[in-house]
């Protein structure tokens, strides 16, 4: 592979890797080779120049299953055997009318897809090895997902310090920032947040991210949906430029306007899964032409042949089409189809097995990678409304209207019972506060998730460890505010190993709470989550021996108790106020019948045991950490199924 010379000096980075002393490079040298001209002019040369990629693909297909567990399974061809040519430095669109396949071809095509999916992808002649093909590539996806509380400026530095060698100086890494918002034209919304952005800003600030990593391959679903035509005019013409640079840049697109049609390089038609047309914008007249249904004049080409590929003019067209194209192995409406040198398929047969590449797919270590999640973390968390201030000032009303309501409960033995009662009231608002508010905030992370991931920022583990991680002070710090106001309102015991044993159980079974919540805002959405979260919660309050004692609890039905981590907490926190031989409770007036004033007997008469402290902490740590795993494994198991 040959590598352009800068005239600015070299020298190698991590991993082998080239980098330019300057950031903004000197003129590069002229090079005979015609392949190299297309980084002649690349703004971001200071990263590894790499040989651009061609794609080919044969026979593509792709099957969809439909249908559950609790109905019939059904297979759905959504491809029907396409093929085509992307050569590189060509901005390419897939077009077609809604529901012809654009985003499958899309999915499959840059490996985001990969179950049900037939024939052979290409990547310069070799079949295309998955992990190295990723490795330059990124995918835009419609919806653009970004981090809306950091702003241009923090997403930037964000995506460089997780995608460019850690070798890099802070300051080239800022000066390769504003080389790319100067020419994506967003250097004055640098201190904007990402939520305050138009959507074609959104959208350049996506493909910003990912231009970090200098992919010689983008894939973009539908980049123009939802701007206007001036904003879709900017970011064609910004693709345009990319491409001439020498990447191949192959976007979906519904129906471009006649002016917006004419920027494209290459033009792939598709209708109910075949190829109508596979050429250069310019030649599809021709080819229409030659079809025997020439575009009428004054009609705009793309509107005609996407007309046309819905049938409006009848299916026999459709089917005229495809067989002129051959369903994409005719190349000859390329713009030159002569200089298009036909590359010498490897095929996989004869290749034998595909050697997958060795290595991380992620660009930095696995520490790098934490330490950037885990300080993106605190910025959000220390802007988040929702998840911070909301969470802050929801345990410090709930702590001060319970201590109102209980106020003194715990020094007046004429209310033992009522301060029981508490105790299972505080471990209800640990487990639904804390379970509920992740829930509902986990699932909006996940598309974020899904497409960093999937293009290579960080792995999973990692992600996981810094949401686990960033979670923690907060809620630390929201339980003990609760707990401090609590407490000390409904005058309970004033010991520190009390408080402390009580401070405990309370942040264990906050912990419990989360890795719930987690694992089910991993799988299902907040509708689903919503309905889900509390359904779950009620065995483990049936459970827990508040109201059906555990001791009356049917034989056949006492492995619930098991399951049940209130149970633990509730046994724990009973253990923290009332264990430790505290013997009798005063009551506040000598005359007055105090029942349950004897500790032992309101124990006896709940029916809750108050020696197994040590035991239900270890209980409580055991849940945290299996369902901790479980929100893992789920997410790991949701990033899989979807593809
Ligand atoms: N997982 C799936 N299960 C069932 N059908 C699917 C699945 N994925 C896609 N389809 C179907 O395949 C067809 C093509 O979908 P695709 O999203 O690729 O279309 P599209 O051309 O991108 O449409 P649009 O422009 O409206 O986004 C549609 O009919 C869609 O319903």
């Amino acid at each position: 592979m040959e590598v352009l010379l800068h005239e600015s000096s070299t020298a190698t980075v991590g991993n082998g890797r080239e980098k330019t002393d300057s950031v903004y490079p000197s003129k590069p040298m002229v090079t005979a080779d015609p392949e190299k001209a297309f980084f002649e002019n690349a703004k971001f040369s200071m990263l590894p120049q790499r040989s651009p990629v061609d794609i080919l693909f044969e026979n593509v297909t792709y099957t969809a299953t439909e249908g559950n567990i609790c109905t019939k399974k059904r297979q759905k061809e959504i491809l029907h055997g396409v093929n085509g040519r992307f050569p590189p430095g060509q901005l390419i669109a897939i077009m077609g009318p809604s529901g012809a396949g654009k985003s499958t071809l899309l999915d499959v095509l840059s490996g985001y897809k990969m179950t049900g999916v037939g024939g052979t992808v290409y990547v310069n002649g070799m079949p295309r090895n998955l992990k190295s093909f990723r490795k330059s590539s990124c995918y835009i996806t419609q919806d653009d997902r970004l981090q809306p509380l950091l702003t241009v400026e923090e997403n930037m530095a964000v995506a460089a310090d997780l995608k460019l060698p850690t070798t890099m100086s802070r300051r080239q890494k800022n000066a390769l920032i504003d080389e790319i918002l100067e020419t994506l034209g967003l250097m004055k919304s640098k201190p904007t947040k990402a939520s305050g952005l138009s959507g074609g800003q959104r959208k350049r600030l996506s493909i910003a991210l990912e231009l970090i990593s200098n992919p010689l391959v983008m894939f973009l679903d539908e980049p123009t949906t939802g701007l206007d035509s001036s904003s879709c005019s900017t970011c064609i013409k910004l693709l345009k430029e990319l491409a001439s640079q020498g990447r191949t840049i192959i976007c979906t697109i519904h129906q471009p306007s006649a002016s917006l049609f004419e920027l494209f390089d290459l033009v792939y038609v598709l209708s109910a899964g075949n190829c109508l047309y596979q050429g250069s914008a310019q030649k599809l007249v021709p080819f229409l032409s030659d079809c025997g249904f020439p575009c009428p004049q004054y009609h705009n080409p793309a509107d005609y042949v996407i007309e046309l590929s819905c049938g409006e003019y009848g299916d026999d067209k459709i089917d005229t089409m495809i067989r002129a194209t051959a369903n994409g192995t005719n190349l000859s409406y390329f713009k030159e189809p002569d200089k298009l040198a036909k590359i010498q398929l490897m095929r996989a047969a004869d290749s034998g097995q595909i050697e997958e590449e060795d290595g991380e797919l992620a660009a930095t270590s696995k520490w790098n990678q934490l330490k950037v999640l885990l300080r993106r973390g605190y910025i959000k968390a220390k802007r988040d409304t929702t998840l911070t201030y909301l969470k802050i000032g929801a345990n410090i009303i709930v702590g001060a209207m319970l201590g109102t309501l209980y106020f003194k409960a715990g020094i007046d033995g004429s209310k033992t019972l009522g301060n029981y009662n508490l105790l299972f009231s505080i471990l209800m608002h640990h487990m639904m506060s804390t379970m509920m508010l992740t829930i509902l905030t986990f699932p909006s992370e996940l598309s974020i998730l899904i497409k960093e991931h999937f293009n290579r920022w960080y792995s999973l583990k990692m992600y996981y460890l810094s949401v686990t991680l960033v979670d923690l002070p907060l809620s630390t710090l929201c339980c003990f505010l609760f707990t401090i106001i609590l407490y000390t309102m409904t005058s309970q015991p004033m010991e520190l190993l009390r408080f402390s044993m009580f401070f405990l159980i309370s942040l264990l079974v906050v912990f419990v709470a989360n890795g719930f919540g987690l694992s089910i805002g991993a799988y299902f959405n907040v509708v689903n989550g919503t309905f889900l979260g509390p359904i779950l919660s009620i065995p483990m309050m049936m459970f827990a021996g508040f109201g059906v004692r555990l001791c009356d609890l049917p034989r056949y039905m006492y492995w619930g108790s098991y399951i049940s981590y209130l149970r633990f907490g509730l046994e724990g926190i009973v253990q923290a106020i009332y264990g430790m031989d505290r013997g009798v409770v005063d009551c506040p007036d000598a005359e007055m019948y105090c029942h349950h004033k004897y500790v032992k007997k309101l124990l006896k008469d709940v029916g809750v045991r108050a020696d197994q402290f040590d035991n239900d902490v270890i209980a409580l740590l055991l849940f945290t950490f299996v369902l901790r795993i479980t929100a893992y494994v789920v997410l790991r198991y949701k990033l899989i199924s979807i593809r």
